[in-house]
């Protein structure tokens, strides 16, 4: 790794000042769902498209606004199908799903090898339904429904954070645990594999690897990582990740923190979120009842510690005294609906700043009360795929944290 490269990616924190970060603006992909497909596809209500766009697009403003270069999946990846070696590698990925068989598999191949790199780029993301491709006359083809896709669209690209996160000046590149979100990290791969902004990038992570999801994984401090096992990232997942980060040098010390594996906490950052370099938003039932275990490398292999308490955990890690928990107070309803419509899924722009969801009035407040600022997005539609700012959001640079 040069120099260079460390100036243009580098995260060792959750708070420090946001330089660059990657975001997908919803298109194509959202259209394609149905109630038929929506729980399939990870989403629980069928967004309205353009709305969801001009959410987005205020979003993306808001951080520009801040200093924020906003980077596009659509337009990287674009970029990075001009090499023919991205695309064999898009397209081989694709042809080999066994749901084709090799008579519609090579259908397809011809299909996409006469796209130019910006329909590849759709093709990849929106998906294919059967009905749009008119040269299949084999046995699949003729056995399929008309409206079943043979390559499935990616709708939770939206949400950047899970299938790649920065850890220090390398790349984790996540293995994603929902087949729905699988290639998500093939076209994350290819981007950081391809594109000549990304040279000189070695990734730290892959997605042949146990599931890990950026989602759950938070940069405490540098050096110290709070991942979250449950739902997506696996047992295995965390112990994998730890081994790695410590090889690379990244980390001295991962937490693994079990969450309840059900569908409101998916990821550790339904959870909690940071707002500061040693304050943290969470839901409060969960505050104090969280647990980790904290592993460290020791002679070649790891030390895992007993379990305790997660906030107690990360404190003596971090190095501090105590890990502040902002109290959002809330009675026990207003707690749960605003966990689900992602209250605690703060995006810090830079120490005490943040982006939030306008609607979860309750947390903001508590979040204003206790000294953070806090920049409102509106998220009625966004949020319909279950995820707030920080899951929207892969940053790519930022300061070290003050
Ligand atoms: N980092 C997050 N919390 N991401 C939210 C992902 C939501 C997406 N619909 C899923 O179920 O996978």
């Amino acid at each position: 790794m040069t120099e260079t490269t460390e100036r243009t990616h580098r995260v060792t924190s959750e708070v420090g000042r946001l330089r660059t970060v990657l975001l997908h603006r919803p298109g194509a992909e959202l259209k394609r769902l149905t109630p038929r497909n929506s729980d399939q596809l990870l989403f629980d209500a069928i967004p309205w498209v353009g709305r969801a766009q001009e959410e987005h697009d205020a979003f993306a403003e808001a951080l520009r606004e801040r200093g924020v270069e906003v980077l596009y999946v659509t337009e990287l990846l674009q970029d990075a199908l001009e090499y023919e070696e991205t695309r064999d590698e898009a397209i081989a990925e694709i042809v080999a799903d066994p749901r084709l068989g090799d008579q519609l598999g090579r259908v397809v191949e011809g299909y996409l090898r006469d796209q130019d790199p910006e329909h590849l780029a759709h093709t990849l993301i929106a998906g294919l339904a059967h009905e749009e491709l008119k040269a299949g006359h084999g046995l699949v083809y003729r056995l399929m429904d008309r409206l079943d896709f043979i390559i499935d669209p990616l709708p939770g690209l939206l949400f950047t954070r899970d299938s790649s996160a920065w850890i220090g000046g390398r790349v984790a590149v996540a293995s994603l645990a929902m087949p729905a979100r699988r290639r998500e990290s093939t076209l994350a791969g290819l981007i950081y594999a391809h594109h000549p902004r990304f040279s000189g990038v070695r990734p730290v992570y892959g997605p042949s690897l146990e599931s890990v999801e950026g989602g759950d994984v938070l940069l405490l401090s540098p050096g110290v990582l709070a991942v979250g096992t449950g739902e997506r990232t696996t047992p295995a997942g965390v112990e994998r990740l730890a081994r790695q980060v410590f090889e690379a040098n990244l980390a001295h010390t991962v937490l693994a923190v079990p969450i309840a594996q059900e569908r409101a906490t998916m990821h550790l950052d339904t959870v909690c979120t940071m707002v500061d370099v040693d304050t943290v938003v969470m839901y409060p039932p969960v505050a104090h009842s969280l647990t980790a275990y904290t592993v460290t490398a020791a002679n070649g292999d790891l030390a895992v510690s007993e379990p305790r308490p997660f906030l107690k955990a990360a404190a003596d890690a971090m190095g501090l005294d105590h890990l502040k928990v902002i109290d959002t107070g809330l009675d026990p309803v207003t707690a749960e609906r605003e966990q689900w419509d992602d209250g605690n899924n703060t995006l810090a722009v830079a120490p005490r700043l943040a982006v939030a969801y306008e609607r979860n009035i309750e947390t903001n407040a508590q979040l204003e009360a206790a000294g953070i600022e806090v920049i409102r997005i509106s998220g009625s539609e966004l949020g319909t795929g279950r995820g707030g700012p920080r899951c929207m959001s892969c940053p790519i640079l930022r300061d070290p944290p003050a």
